[in-house]
Protein backbone atom coordinates (compact mmCIF):
# COMPACT_ATOMS: atom_id res chain seq x y z
CA UNK A 1 0.00 0.00 0.00
CA UNK A 2 2.25 3.03 1.38
CA UNK A 3 1.43 6.04 2.24
CA UNK A 4 -0.37 9.34 -0.41
CA UNK A 5 -1.93 11.51 2.22
CA UNK A 6 0.54 12.87 5.28
CA UNK A 7 -0.16 15.85 7.10
CA UNK A 8 0.70 16.94 10.80
CA UNK A 9 -0.77 19.75 12.41
CA UNK A 10 -1.78 21.67 9.53
CA UNK A 11 -2.98 24.49 9.94
CA UNK A 12 -4.43 27.98 7.90
CA UNK A 13 -5.29 31.50 9.09
CA UNK A 14 -6.51 34.06 6.50
CA UNK A 15 -5.88 38.00 7.23
CA UNK A 16 -8.80 40.15 5.85
CA UNK A 17 -9.21 43.11 6.13
CA UNK A 18 -12.30 44.79 8.15
CA UNK A 19 -14.16 47.67 7.36
CA UNK A 20 -15.48 50.80 9.30
CA UNK A 21 -18.72 52.06 8.98
CA UNK A 22 -19.15 55.32 7.21
CA UNK A 23 -17.38 57.72 5.07
CA UNK A 24 -14.45 58.42 7.50
CA UNK A 25 -14.62 54.77 8.95
CA UNK A 26 -13.76 53.88 5.05
CA UNK A 27 -11.02 56.33 4.33
CA UNK A 28 -9.54 54.90 7.85
CA UNK A 29 -10.18 51.39 7.07
CA UNK A 30 -7.51 52.36 3.96
CA UNK A 31 -5.21 54.48 5.66
CA UNK A 32 -5.06 52.07 8.28
CA UNK A 33 -6.57 48.63 7.98
CA UNK A 34 -7.90 46.88 10.91
CA UNK A 35 -7.13 43.16 10.19
CA UNK A 36 -8.87 40.11 11.09
CA UNK A 37 -7.81 36.97 11.61
CA UNK A 38 -9.89 33.68 10.45
CA UNK A 39 -8.89 30.18 11.79
CA UNK A 40 -10.33 28.27 8.34
CA UNK A 41 -8.18 25.07 9.01
CA UNK A 42 -6.74 24.22 12.67
CA UNK A 43 -4.33 21.65 13.48
CA UNK A 44 -5.61 19.15 10.74
CA UNK A 45 -3.60 15.81 10.83
CA UNK A 46 -4.56 13.15 8.07
CA UNK A 47 -2.92 10.06 7.44
CA UNK A 48 -4.09 8.61 3.68
CA UNK A 49 -3.20 5.21 2.62
CA UNK A 50 -3.00 4.61 -1.58
CA UNK A 51 -6.16 3.08 -2.64
CA UNK A 52 -8.23 4.54 0.05
CA UNK A 53 -11.79 6.22 -0.82
CA UNK A 54 -12.27 8.88 1.93
CA UNK A 55 -14.86 11.32 2.63
CA UNK A 56 -14.37 14.79 3.92
CA UNK A 57 -17.33 15.91 5.25
CA UNK A 58 -18.49 19.30 7.18
CA UNK A 59 -21.21 21.84 7.02
CA UNK A 60 -20.32 24.88 5.10
CA UNK A 61 -17.49 27.14 5.80
CA UNK A 62 -16.01 24.12 7.84
CA UNK A 63 -12.56 24.33 5.98
CA UNK A 64 -13.07 21.60 3.04
CA UNK A 65 -11.40 23.35 0.60
CA UNK A 66 -8.89 25.35 1.94
CA UNK A 67 -7.56 21.76 3.23
CA UNK A 68 -7.63 20.32 -0.26
CA UNK A 69 -6.41 23.74 -1.74
CA UNK A 70 -3.67 22.84 0.56
CA UNK A 71 -3.22 19.53 -0.20
CA UNK A 72 -3.03 20.26 -3.97
CA UNK A 73 -0.51 23.53 -3.72
CA UNK A 74 -2.56 26.26 -4.25
CA UNK A 75 -2.69 27.62 -0.71
CA UNK A 76 0.43 27.55 1.73
CA UNK A 77 -0.24 26.51 4.66
CA UNK A 78 0.07 29.18 8.14
CA UNK A 79 2.16 26.26 9.82
CA UNK A 80 2.24 22.43 9.81
CA UNK A 81 3.31 20.04 7.08
CA UNK A 82 2.02 18.16 4.11
CA UNK A 83 2.68 15.80 1.76
CA UNK A 84 1.22 14.02 -1.12
CA UNK A 85 2.55 10.98 -3.22
CA UNK A 86 5.74 11.85 -1.88
CA UNK A 87 6.03 15.88 -2.62
CA UNK A 88 5.69 18.83 -0.70
CA UNK A 89 2.52 20.68 -2.49
CA UNK A 90 3.68 23.91 -2.66
CA UNK A 91 7.07 23.36 -3.34
CA UNK A 92 6.36 20.24 -5.98
CA UNK A 93 3.19 21.90 -7.34
CA UNK A 94 3.69 21.24 -10.82
CA UNK A 95 5.01 17.86 -10.39
CA UNK A 96 2.53 16.44 -8.14
CA UNK A 97 -0.26 17.79 -10.96
CA UNK A 98 1.38 15.41 -12.90
CA UNK A 99 0.04 12.55 -10.34
CA UNK A 100 -3.16 14.05 -9.13
CA UNK A 101 -6.70 15.13 -10.90
CA UNK A 102 -9.26 17.28 -9.57
CA UNK A 103 -12.86 17.17 -10.38
CA UNK A 104 -15.22 20.11 -9.39
CA UNK A 105 -18.69 19.46 -9.26
CA UNK A 106 -20.13 22.99 -9.58
CA UNK A 107 -17.52 24.33 -12.78
CA UNK A 108 -16.15 22.72 -15.18
CA UNK A 109 -12.51 22.61 -15.59
CA UNK A 110 -12.62 22.13 -19.61
CA UNK A 111 -12.78 24.57 -22.58
CA UNK A 112 -16.60 25.56 -23.06
CA UNK A 113 -17.12 25.67 -26.63
CA UNK A 114 -14.83 23.45 -27.85
CA UNK A 115 -16.39 19.87 -28.38
CA UNK A 116 -15.76 17.20 -25.54
CA UNK A 117 -13.62 15.46 -27.75
CA UNK A 118 -10.88 18.40 -28.67
CA UNK A 119 -10.59 18.91 -24.88
CA UNK A 120 -9.72 15.48 -24.22
CA UNK A 121 -7.08 15.96 -27.33
CA UNK A 122 -5.95 19.44 -25.99
CA UNK A 123 -5.17 17.50 -22.39
CA UNK A 124 -2.53 15.75 -24.03
CA UNK A 125 -0.37 18.41 -24.96
CA UNK A 126 -1.07 19.75 -21.33
CA UNK A 127 -0.19 16.61 -19.68
CA UNK A 128 2.53 16.01 -22.00
CA UNK A 129 0.75 11.98 -22.44
CA UNK A 130 2.47 9.76 -24.77
CA UNK A 131 0.33 9.25 -27.56
CA UNK A 132 -0.29 5.62 -27.41
CA UNK A 133 -0.84 6.26 -23.70
CA UNK A 134 -3.47 8.70 -24.22
CA UNK A 135 -4.94 6.55 -27.40
CA UNK A 136 -5.51 3.83 -24.33
CA UNK A 137 -6.94 5.86 -21.85
CA UNK A 138 -9.01 7.34 -23.51
CA UNK A 139 -10.73 4.17 -25.21
CA UNK A 140 -11.03 2.81 -21.90
CA UNK A 141 -12.74 5.77 -20.37
CA UNK A 142 -15.33 6.69 -23.40
CA UNK A 143 -16.07 3.06 -23.08
CA UNK A 144 -16.46 3.36 -19.09
CA UNK A 145 -17.83 6.40 -19.00
CA UNK A 146 -20.07 5.68 -22.14
CA UNK A 147 -19.00 8.80 -23.74
CA UNK A 148 -19.84 8.23 -27.17
CA UNK A 149 -22.99 9.80 -27.75
CA UNK A 150 -21.90 12.85 -26.51
CA UNK A 151 -18.21 13.28 -27.22
CA UNK A 152 -18.74 15.08 -30.26
CA UNK A 153 -20.49 18.15 -28.48
CA UNK A 154 -19.70 21.30 -26.87
CA UNK A 155 -19.65 20.99 -23.19
CA UNK A 156 -21.81 23.75 -23.30
CA UNK A 157 -24.68 21.88 -24.73
CA UNK A 158 -23.82 18.81 -22.87
CA UNK A 159 -26.42 18.07 -19.08
CA UNK A 160 -24.71 18.05 -15.67
CA UNK A 161 -24.54 14.42 -15.61
CA UNK A 162 -22.61 14.41 -19.02
CA UNK A 163 -20.50 17.48 -18.20
CA UNK A 164 -19.72 15.67 -14.98
CA UNK A 165 -18.83 11.97 -16.90
CA UNK A 166 -16.68 14.62 -19.50
CA UNK A 167 -14.96 16.05 -16.53
CA UNK A 168 -14.14 12.53 -15.22
CA UNK A 169 -12.46 11.59 -18.23
CA UNK A 170 -10.35 14.47 -18.59
CA UNK A 171 -9.42 14.65 -15.01
CA UNK A 172 -8.40 10.87 -15.33
CA UNK A 173 -6.41 10.75 -18.92
CA UNK A 174 -2.93 11.14 -17.35
CA UNK A 175 -3.56 8.13 -14.74
CA UNK A 176 -3.61 10.03 -11.50
CA UNK A 177 -2.81 8.44 -8.28
CA UNK A 178 -5.05 10.51 -6.14
CA UNK A 179 -8.20 11.77 -7.23
CA UNK A 180 -9.97 15.28 -5.11
CA UNK A 181 -13.52 15.64 -6.40
CA UNK A 182 -15.27 18.10 -4.84
CA UNK A 183 -19.25 17.34 -4.63
CA UNK A 184 -19.40 15.11 -7.67
CA UNK A 185 -22.78 14.25 -7.55
CA UNK A 186 -24.29 17.49 -6.85
CA UNK A 187 -26.83 18.54 -8.65
CA UNK A 188 -27.48 15.04 -10.61
CA UNK A 189 -30.69 12.84 -10.72
CA UNK A 190 -30.91 9.45 -9.10
CA UNK A 191 -29.78 7.63 -12.46
CA UNK A 192 -26.61 9.56 -13.43
CA UNK A 193 -25.42 9.52 -9.57
CA UNK A 194 -25.51 6.15 -9.51
CA UNK A 195 -23.94 5.97 -12.85
CA UNK A 196 -20.95 8.49 -11.43
CA UNK A 197 -20.64 6.41 -8.15
CA UNK A 198 -20.17 2.70 -10.01
CA UNK A 199 -17.32 4.45 -12.07
CA UNK A 200 -15.54 5.66 -9.04
CA UNK A 201 -16.07 2.27 -7.38
CA UNK A 202 -14.61 0.58 -10.20
CA UNK A 203 -11.96 2.83 -10.73
CA UNK A 204 -10.78 2.45 -7.36
CA UNK A 205 -10.83 -1.48 -7.18
CA UNK A 206 -9.58 -2.19 -10.80
CA UNK A 207 -6.68 0.57 -10.74
CA UNK A 208 -5.92 1.22 -7.30
CA UNK A 209 -6.62 5.20 -7.52
CA UNK A 210 -7.18 6.86 -4.07
CA UNK A 211 -10.18 8.77 -4.29
CA UNK A 212 -10.77 11.89 -1.65
CA UNK A 213 -14.24 13.18 -1.88
CA UNK A 214 -15.48 16.57 -0.73
CA UNK A 215 -19.59 15.96 -0.06
CA UNK A 216 -22.49 16.90 1.95
CA UNK A 217 -24.10 14.28 0.21
CA UNK A 218 -24.26 10.89 2.58
CA UNK A 219 -25.75 9.01 -0.13
CA UNK A 220 -21.70 9.46 -1.63
CA UNK A 221 -20.06 8.66 1.65
CA UNK A 222 -21.88 5.47 2.08
CA UNK A 223 -21.60 4.10 -1.42
CA UNK A 224 -18.14 5.14 -1.73
CA UNK A 225 -16.08 5.57 1.62
CA UNK A 226 -15.50 3.11 4.05
CA UNK A 227 -13.89 6.14 5.74
CA UNK A 228 -14.44 9.79 6.43
CA UNK A 229 -13.07 12.55 8.46
CA UNK A 230 -15.67 15.18 9.91
CA UNK A 231 -14.53 18.98 10.01
CA UNK A 232 -16.04 22.01 11.79
CA UNK A 233 -15.02 25.22 12.48
CA UNK A 234 -11.19 24.15 10.69
CA UNK A 235 -11.12 21.06 13.27
CA UNK A 236 -11.28 17.48 13.12
CA UNK A 237 -13.88 16.10 14.64
CA UNK A 238 -14.20 12.22 13.48
CA UNK A 239 -11.85 10.32 12.01
CA UNK A 240 -12.57 6.86 11.11
CA UNK A 241 -14.68 4.02 9.55
CA UNK A 242 -18.22 5.47 8.36
CA UNK A 243 -19.78 2.29 10.03
CA UNK A 244 -18.01 2.40 13.29
CA UNK A 245 -19.97 6.05 13.58
CA UNK A 246 -23.08 4.45 14.11
CA UNK A 247 -22.22 2.20 16.56
CA UNK A 248 -20.42 5.36 18.78
CA UNK A 249 -23.34 7.83 17.92
CA UNK A 250 -26.01 6.22 16.77
CA UNK A 251 -27.96 5.56 19.87
CA UNK A 252 -30.36 3.13 20.13
CA UNK A 253 -31.21 0.43 17.67
CA UNK A 254 -34.18 -0.68 16.42
CA UNK A 255 -35.65 -4.37 15.70
CA UNK A 256 -38.74 -4.65 13.84
CA UNK A 257 -40.54 -8.01 14.92
CA UNK A 258 -44.01 -9.61 13.20
CA UNK A 259 -45.43 -12.24 15.26
CA UNK A 260 -48.17 -14.12 14.91
CA UNK A 261 -51.34 -11.92 15.17
CA UNK A 262 -53.98 -14.07 17.69
CA UNK A 263 -50.90 -14.84 20.01
CA UNK A 264 -49.76 -11.14 20.32
CA UNK A 265 -53.69 -10.41 21.19
CA UNK A 266 -53.27 -12.85 23.75
CA UNK A 267 -50.00 -11.59 25.17
CA UNK A 268 -52.02 -7.82 25.20
CA UNK A 269 -54.55 -9.19 27.09
CA UNK A 270 -52.55 -10.46 29.58
CA UNK A 271 -49.39 -8.31 30.29
CA UNK A 272 -49.65 -4.49 30.31
CA UNK A 273 -47.05 -2.27 31.79
CA UNK A 274 -48.38 0.48 34.95
CA UNK A 275 -49.68 2.98 32.37
CA UNK A 276 -51.52 0.24 30.67
CA UNK A 277 -49.76 -0.79 27.58
CA UNK A 278 -49.49 -4.01 26.55
CA UNK A 279 -45.94 -5.53 27.76
CA UNK A 280 -43.81 -8.82 26.41
CA UNK A 281 -43.25 -10.44 29.41
CA UNK A 282 -39.77 -11.40 30.63
CA UNK A 283 -38.44 -8.64 28.31
CA UNK A 284 -34.32 -8.87 29.05
CA UNK A 285 -33.31 -5.74 30.33
CA UNK A 286 -32.57 -2.62 28.35
CA UNK A 287 -34.79 -3.86 25.36
CA UNK A 288 -38.08 -1.69 25.64
CA UNK A 289 -41.09 -1.93 22.98
CA UNK A 290 -41.73 1.20 21.48
CA UNK A 291 -44.78 0.57 18.86
CA UNK A 292 -47.62 -2.11 19.67
CA UNK A 293 -48.90 -2.02 16.04
CA UNK A 294 -49.95 -5.78 15.72
CA UNK A 295 -48.68 -8.16 14.37
CA UNK A 296 -45.84 -5.46 14.19
CA UNK A 297 -43.57 -4.57 17.59
CA UNK A 298 -40.71 -2.36 17.27
CA UNK A 299 -38.23 -2.73 20.19
CA UNK A 300 -35.24 -0.43 20.44
CA UNK A 301 -32.00 -1.65 22.25
CA UNK A 302 -28.95 -0.41 23.52
CA UNK A 303 -25.98 -1.45 21.38
CA UNK A 304 -23.86 -2.75 25.05
CA UNK A 305 -27.39 -4.28 26.23
CA UNK A 306 -28.00 -7.36 23.89
CA UNK A 307 -26.48 -8.43 20.69
CA UNK A 308 -28.87 -8.61 18.19
CA UNK A 309 -28.74 -11.82 17.33
CA UNK A 310 -29.29 -12.66 21.02
CA UNK A 311 -32.51 -10.60 20.91
CA UNK A 312 -33.80 -12.31 17.50
CA UNK A 313 -33.06 -15.53 19.22
CA UNK A 314 -35.18 -14.85 22.11
CA UNK A 315 -38.09 -13.80 20.32
CA UNK A 316 -37.66 -16.51 18.06
CA UNK A 317 -37.47 -19.02 21.37
CA UNK A 318 -41.12 -17.36 22.63
CA UNK A 319 -42.99 -16.49 19.89
CA UNK A 320 -43.80 -16.96 16.51
CA UNK A 321 -41.46 -14.83 14.66
CA UNK A 322 -43.02 -14.28 11.47
CA UNK A 323 -39.81 -11.48 10.03
CA UNK A 324 -37.33 -9.18 11.71
CA UNK A 325 -35.79 -6.21 10.20
CA UNK A 326 -33.58 -3.86 11.90
CA UNK A 327 -33.84 0.17 11.25
CA UNK A 328 -30.80 1.94 11.39
CA UNK A 329 -30.47 5.87 12.58
CA UNK A 330 -29.63 7.79 9.16
CA UNK A 331 -25.72 8.73 8.94
CA UNK A 332 -26.74 11.75 8.41
CA UNK A 333 -28.97 12.15 11.31
CA UNK A 334 -25.64 10.89 13.52
CA UNK A 335 -23.63 13.54 11.88
CA UNK A 336 -26.17 16.32 12.71
CA UNK A 337 -25.99 15.19 16.42
CA UNK A 338 -21.85 15.64 16.13
CA UNK A 339 -22.62 18.90 14.82
CA UNK A 340 -24.81 20.38 17.29
CA UNK A 341 -23.41 18.39 20.15
CA UNK A 342 -20.12 19.21 19.65
CA UNK A 343 -18.74 15.77 19.98
CA UNK A 344 -15.19 16.12 20.19
CA UNK A 345 -12.53 13.59 18.15
CA UNK A 346 -10.94 12.34 21.73
CA UNK A 347 -14.97 10.76 22.43
CA UNK A 348 -14.87 9.38 18.71
CA UNK A 349 -11.59 7.77 19.16
CA UNK A 350 -12.21 6.14 22.17
CA UNK A 351 -14.29 3.68 19.58
CA UNK A 352 -11.27 3.31 16.92
N1 LIG B 1 -9.40 33.38 0.46
C1 LIG B 1 -10.02 33.50 1.63
N2 LIG B 1 -9.90 34.63 2.37
C2 LIG B 1 -10.51 34.76 3.55
N3 LIG B 1 -11.28 33.81 4.12
C3 LIG B 1 -11.45 32.66 3.43
C4 LIG B 1 -10.84 32.44 2.15
N4 LIG B 1 -11.19 31.20 1.71
C5 LIG B 1 -11.98 30.66 2.66
N5 LIG B 1 -12.16 31.52 3.69
C6 LIG B 1 -12.91 31.28 4.92
O1 LIG B 1 -12.40 30.12 5.54
C7 LIG B 1 -13.45 29.32 6.11
C8 LIG B 1 -13.42 27.92 5.51
O2 LIG B 1 -13.80 28.00 4.15
P1 LIG B 1 -13.81 26.74 3.15
O3 LIG B 1 -14.12 27.26 1.79
O4 LIG B 1 -12.57 25.96 3.33
O5 LIG B 1 -15.06 25.89 3.72
P2 LIG B 1 -15.79 24.62 3.11
O6 LIG B 1 -15.84 23.61 4.19
O7 LIG B 1 -15.14 24.21 1.84
O8 LIG B 1 -17.26 25.18 2.83
P3 LIG B 1 -18.33 24.81 1.66
O9 LIG B 1 -18.95 23.50 2.04
O10 LIG B 1 -19.30 25.94 1.79
O11 LIG B 1 -17.59 24.79 0.35
C9 LIG B 1 -14.73 30.09 5.84
O12 LIG B 1 -15.05 30.84 6.99
C10 LIG B 1 -14.38 30.99 4.67
O13 LIG B 1 -15.15 32.19 4.70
Amino acid sequence: MGTMIEAHDLSKVFRTAKRRPGLLGNIRSIVDPEVRHLSAVQDLSLHIERGEMIGLVGPNGAGKSTTVKMLTGILVPSSGSVQVAGLIPVKQRRELAARIGVVFGQRTQLWWDLPLIDSLQLLRHLYRIPEQRHRENLQTLRTMLDLDEFIDTPMRQLSLGQRMRGDLAAALLHEPELLYLDEPTIGLDVVAKTRIREFLLTLNAKQGTTVLITTHDMDDIETLCPRMVIIDHGRKLYDGMVESIRERFGGERTLVAVLDAAEIAIIAALHKDPHGQPQLPDIPTGVHVTQWDSPRLSLSFGRDSIPAHELVAWLGARYRLRDVTFLEPEIEDIIRRIYEEGLLLQDAELML
